[in-house]
């Protein structure tokens, strides 16, 4: 079956991004942050703004390849936060899918607090704390990933014509 899409815009992730930073307030201070690159970058920065956080360590870890799921590869551990095995520390990617790459990073860092801007049901119980969840068969469109095109106007794309004169 197709996947459905569900467009996030800049404003929409900047705003999820910051409902995400309220959540993690209250559950601070916090040591550091730990972004899952590369789709926790841009949360990990609006969060670490909101939370006035100036330590942001990387963990790259690449699962998958545009929509094709493969074997989950540790690319650059995250060594400032390996030592307390993350405690204090706080975790961001941009969403959990199948949880596969919260997995990883979880065992390198079983003490971090994991947040994520979206999830779905699988990878669900992987995080501590998310603001949106879509249905396992949505496939969640960043704006990073996308653009603008021209759309053709409704009566075009179903062939009947436009109104006369
Ligand atoms: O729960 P999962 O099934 O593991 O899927 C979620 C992960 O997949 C995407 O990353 P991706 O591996 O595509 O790399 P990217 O962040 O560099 O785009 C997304 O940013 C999450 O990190
Ligand atoms: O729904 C998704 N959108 C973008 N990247 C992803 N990586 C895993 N699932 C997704
Ligand atoms: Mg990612």
């Amino acid at each position: 079956m197709a996947p459905r899409y569900y467009t996030v815009t800049w404003d929409q992730l900047h705003r999820d991004g910051k409902a995400l930073a309220w959540r993690l307030v209250e559950r601070g201070p916090w040591t550091g942050m730990v972004a899952i690159t590369r789709g926790g970058l841009i949360p990990a920065a609006i969060v670490a703004r909101e939370l006035d956080c100036r330590l942001i360590e990387t963990v790259s870890v690449v699962t998958y390849d545009e929509e094709q799921r493969g074997h989950p590869q540790v690319v650059k551990p995250p060594q400032a936060a390996l030592e307390s095995q993350g405690e204090g520390w706080l975790l961001i990617d941009d969403l959990v899918d199948t949880g596969t790459t919260a997995k990883v990073v979880r065992a390198m860092l079983p003490k971090a607090h994991f947040a994520t801007v979206y999830a779905k049901p699988a990878g669900k119980p992987t995080v501590d704390t998310f603001i949106t969840e879509v249905s396992q068969d949505t496939w969640i469109l960043f704006p990073w990933d996308t653009e603008p095109q021209f759309i053709a106007p409704i009566a075009k794309a179903r062939g009947n014509g436009g109104g006369g004169q």
